[in-house]
């Protein structure tokens, strides 16, 4: 999208070693840059090692090889206690939403605030409550997960995650534990979130149309690297899957019955 790139990757290896079982090569000389701005997408097969990059991209996992840079800063250079400083700038929802379940809403988004410290009170109260307003949950801080819908869920995670202030925020599989008609508000919401806040997301899903709808290139994943980057919109038609992928795009459909 012509613009400065926010997330590069460089010759990203990660191997996993279970006890009396070959290796795995999870991800093998991944490269790849994201720009600012970008929702980027990874598809691919269940154990194509979707979630591992994903998860290399924040320094969940430790990479075996290669760097990662995110926003300027190279986070395979820092110690651990710069890490968690930097770790501030990327956020992350997962498809099981990860909630305090004994915490209010409130208190789930606050929660990252807190534990960084050095924010007042009436700060971290201010900034929580902008957060639940973005994802339309204004009224809903004094609830308990529980007592919440699966997409109220997720809405409570995307405003925790963004509640530091990420330049980047992380989805793995974020609508694959919800129905067609949350899915698709969720997928507003993350549309909303680029658009107003300018956060550069990268999204995980086996949901093609899931990608297709809200991506602006998509990386196809095939045994632990790419295989494939499609650009939406431009490049798509000239494979077989980037023109499934285009059959199942809601604006590139209408842009097309419009030309
Ligand atoms: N912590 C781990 N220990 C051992 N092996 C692992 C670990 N995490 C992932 N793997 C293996 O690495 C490979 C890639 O897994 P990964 O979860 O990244 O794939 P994926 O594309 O996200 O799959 P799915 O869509 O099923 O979540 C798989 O073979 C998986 O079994």
């Amino acid at each position: 999208m012509g613009s400065a790139s926010l997330i590069h990757l460089a010759g990203l290896r990660k191997a996993f070693t279970q006890a009396g079982a070959a290796p795995v090569d999870a991800v093998r000389d991944v490269s790849l840059t994201i720009g600012a701005g970008e929702i980027y997408g990874i598809a691919g097969r269940s154990g194509a090692g979707k979630s591992t990059l994903l998860r290399l991209i924040n320094l969940l996992e430790r990479p075996d090889a290669g760097t990662v840079t995110v926003d300027g800063q190279e986070l395979t250079a820092l110690s651990r206690r710069e890490l968690r400083a930097a770790r501030q700038n990327i956020g992350m929802i997962f498809q099981q939403f990860n909630l305090l379940q004994n915490a209010t809403v409130f208190d789930n988004v606050a929660f990252p605030l807190r534990i960084h410290g050095g924010r007042p009170r009436d700060a971290i109260a201010r900034r929580v409550t902008d957060c639940l307003e973005l994802v339309g949950l204004a009224d809903k801080g004094h609830s308990y997960p529980a007592q919440l819908s699966g997409g109220q869920k997720q809405r409570v995670a995307i405003a925790r995650a963004l509640a530091s202030g990420p330049a980047v925020l992380l989805c793995d599989e974020p609508t694959s534990a919800l129905d067609a008609e949350t899915t698709r508000q969720i997928l507003q919401t993350l549309a909303d979130v680029r658009t107003r806040l300018g956060v550069t997301i990268v999204i995980v899903s086996h949901e093609l149309d899931v990608l297709a709808a809200l991506c602006d290139r998509v990386a196809i994943f095939e045994g632990g690297s790419v295989a494939e980057e499609l650009r939406l919109g431009q490049d798509i038609a000239t494979t077989a899957l980037g023109r499934e992928l285009l059959a199942l795009r809601p604006s590139t459909n209408k842009e097309r019955r419009h030309a």
